[in-house]
């Protein structure tokens, strides 16, 4: 088996080899064309090493390659065949760029003329394609930003970035080469980060760093499309901070526990039913009281320190708590959630939720988030539905393969967006880190008596954003007086405007 198998991968490489020597040598014709004649001239005039050099260069450069990739593929891609690559892309947009713009529906055409929207700054660097891009008059950035996607498809890119750069320039940023379509494993973490954490790649191949500072996540994805990853990648990268007293952990899971339950040791406080759920929102609320009560006056940005960490509350399947759930459960839940959302930010408290079903009814909240991850979603709408009108065509990621759980988009908190891919996450490894890095006992949370907080039905009442300082509790409702219903024309809705 192994002998058949090594014979297969041999005789694909020389096969491969083979069809490249040939694809090269033929691909620059003008240039074997050239040689060809120019060598003859030399035989005839008798200058036979110089002509059977000049006629034999092509195939033998086009051999080397060949040679050099299929046995050194690695070395090959770096110093030659990726800056012929780049170069090659450089030239066929700068070459093709009038008969892209106008085939995209660009062109201008005026009494005298035909004008397209100006290009410069062509760059390409590792797999992307960067330039710019001016709008004329008549056009606007929007007009480029639609066509972006035909752009792309014109220059055989796998998807599109674009950013605008003001007074009529737009961005694009193509990725020639798809590097994302192999998963790629985390490695155990050690440092010690609460502002941001390193969840996988981004299309050019950098790390993919995920800010969590002072901003509210939210992670939208089919099932199966990796949610699993971007979790564990969350928590898992803070477990050493956590393990430290810089961050604690709070997991909300409503499926069973199923996902949390594989690294529970990483979290300070887990809630998988419902009662459970609302009492660690609550929780979790008197924190944010708690700081808010001894930082007033003093600091304005929160600063974790051992022993006063920052809290990152995981939710998996938001929609069970906002929607799902008994209707008690989801109107304090949603109105304890919402009170975490718009002031849990300042005062070092983060969410980062997970929901796979992007429907309005399920996610309310969704504007309170400042960030959004969308993996691979069903069709364009839920993408417009997750990200916001005209992200359809800048981030579609109803186009995400189910052959790669873990991409997605990332649209943060200033517009702009990336497209990613997690490291995947085994359950074993899982398991390791919980085991490495364990949080260390929860000190016991502020009671309500400590910080004046209100609980449950309380923070009903309250509109999200107010300070939850010292609000009453409800008190109890009497039946109101009634006094016998008069009539009343439209016309008369002053007090005392009535008529017989
Ligand atoms: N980053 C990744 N790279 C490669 N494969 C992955 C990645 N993330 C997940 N997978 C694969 O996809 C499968 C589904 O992933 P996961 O369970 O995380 O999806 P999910 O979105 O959480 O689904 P559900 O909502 O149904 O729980 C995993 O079992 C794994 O095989």
């Amino acid at each position: 088996m192994d002998t058949l198998s090594t014979a297969w991968a041999v005789t694909r490489t020389v096969a491969g080899a083979v069809w490249q020597l040939v694809w090269w040598t033929l691909r620059s014709w003008r240039l074997l064309l050239a040689c060809a004649v120019l060598g003859n001239v030399l035989l005839i005039l008798d200058f036979e090493v110089a002509g059977h050099a000049v006629i034999w260069c092509v195939p033998a450069f086009s051999l080397l390659r060949a040679l050099w990739s299929a046995v050194h593929p690695m070395t090959y891609e770096t110093v030659l065949g990726g800056p012929i690559r780049r170069r090659g892309w450089r030239r066929h947009l700068r070459k093709q760029w009038p008969k892209i713009a106008d085939r995209c529906g660009l062109t201008l055409t005026t009494d005298d003329a035909r004008v397209i929207p100006r290009l410069r700054r062509v760059r390409a660097d590792g797999n992307t394609l960067t330039f710019q891009v001016r709008a004329r008059v008549g056009h606007t950035v929007d007009d480029l930003t639609n066509a972006a996607e035909a752009i792309a498809t014109s220059m055989g890119a796998e998807a599109v970035e674009t950013r605008r750069l003001g007074a009529g320039w737009l961005e694009l940023s193509l990725t020639m080469r798809e590097l994302l379509h192999v998963p790629t494993l985390p490695t155990i973490p050690d440092a010690i980060e609460t502002r941001a954490v390193t969840l996988g790649r981004t299309a050019d191949g950098s790390p993919w760093r995920l800010n969590l500072a002072a901003r509210h996540t939210l992670v939208v994805g089919r099932s199966g499309s990796g949610k699993g990853s971007i979790f564990w990648g969350i928590a898992g990268n803070l477990a050493p901070a956590a393990h430290a007293g810089m961050a604690r952990l709070w997991g909300v899971d409503l499926k069973g526990g199923v996902e949390v339950a594989v690294g529970s040791p990483m979290f300070s406080h887990v809630a998988m039913n419902e009662a459970d759920a609302v009492r660690l929102l609550r929780d979790l609320h008197r924190v944010i009281v708690d700081r808010q009560s001894v930082m007033r006056g003093l600091s304005r940005t929160f600063t974790p320190t051992p022993g006063d960490p920052v809290h990152v509350l995981m939710i998996d399947e938001l929609a069970v708590l906002t929607a799902y759930a008994s209707k008690d459960v989801v109107n304090e839940a949603a109105n304890l959630l919402k009170l975490i959302l718009t002031q849990g930010r300042a005062f070092g408290v983060m969410v980062v939720a997970f929901v796979q079903d992007p429907r309005k009814e399920t996610v309310g909240m969704r504007d309170l988030f400042t960030q959004t991850i969308a993996l691979r979603l069903a069709s364009a709408a839920e993408t417009r539905m997750v990200l916001g009108d005209g992200m359809a065509a800048l981030a579609p990621a109803h186009h995400i393969t189910p052959t790669m759980p873990g991409a997605g988009y990332l649209v943060g908190d200033d517009g702009h967006i990336e497209r990613v891919r997690a490291d995947y996450w085994a359950d074993d490894f899982i398991r390791m880190v919980a085991a490495t890095y364990p949080a260390p006992p929860a000190p016991p949370v502020p009671t309500e008596s400590d910080t004046g907080s209100p609980a449950g039905d309380a923070l009903q009442a309250e509109a999200p954003g107010e300070t939850v300082g010292r609000a009453p509790r409800p008190r109890p409702r009497t039946p109101r007086k009634r006094s016998p219903r008069k009539t009343t024309t439209a016309a008369s809705t002053e007090p005392g405007a009535e008529v017989a």
